[in-house]
């Protein structure tokens, strides 16, 4: 990538090389008042994602799943997640790679989902940035029983949630993942507020 003029990579360092790539790059930055600063910072790679939440009109559910989440655990905190579906993109178009997954996670099969945003998850220390996407789903959408990829250690619960109780649960603090949250208060917000064509 080439380097913008207030920034000289000056030394790369990578420190683990696994799942994913945790590099320390050492360089220079120039400051608003034109000065130069030395700063070393560590960057962990694992690829972009993408994240879509999916609710029924007919039910006035939203479709979640809950899994195991060993950093939530390292956390302190109860370790099964309730998170809309979520997958890698793995180089695949992020519409693509979103459908596919929610068949995967969840075994639902819709037609067509609408990118809202991208957002960076942890913009200090993660490389990663997730493509948001909403969608509706009816029960007769179903294909599989989802559940994740058993071989690759997944085991998801799909749960059809009220909306106005996934609601209440961020302020109770059962739903305590980002994505989730921002995806759930932002079709609060579009059924609020209807977007004008
Ligand atoms: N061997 C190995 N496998 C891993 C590791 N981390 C994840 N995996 C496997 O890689 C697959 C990742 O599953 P996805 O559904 O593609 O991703 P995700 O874990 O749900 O992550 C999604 O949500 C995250 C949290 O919001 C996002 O950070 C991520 O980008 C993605 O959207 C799973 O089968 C998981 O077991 C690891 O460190 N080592
Ligand atoms: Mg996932």
């Amino acid at each position: 990538m080439a380097e913008p003029e207030f920034l000289k990579i000056l030394a790369t360092s990578v420190l683990s090389d696994d799942w994913g790539t945790l590099t320390r790059y050492r360089f220079r930055f120039r400051r608003r008042d034109g000065t130069w600063q030395e700063q070393t910072r560590e960057a962990y790679d694992r690829g972009n994602g993408a994240t879509c939440l999916l609710y029924n009109p007919d039910t006035d559910c939203v479709l979640l799943t809950r899994q195991f989440r060993l950093p939530v655990w390292l956390s302190g905190k109860d370790p099964f997640l309730i998170e809309t579906p979520a997958g890698l993109l793995e180089g695949a178009h992020p519409e693509d790679r979103m459908r596919a997954e929610l068949i995967e996670e969840t075994g639902f099969d819709v037609s067509r989902l609408e990118h809202l945003f991208d957002v960076h998850m942890s913009p200090g220390s993660v490389t990663e940035y997730l493509c948001f996407f909403a969608g509706t789903y009816h029960l007769n959408d179903k294909v599989s029983e989802g559940g994740g990829e058993k071989r690759e250690g997944e085991d998801i619960e799909v749960l059809h949630v009220p909306l106005s109780k996934a609601l209440e649960m961020i302020r109770t603090g059962e739903i305590c993942d980002a994505k989730t949250i921002i995806l759930l208060q932002d079709l609060a917000l579009r059924k609020l507020v209807p977007a004008r064509s």
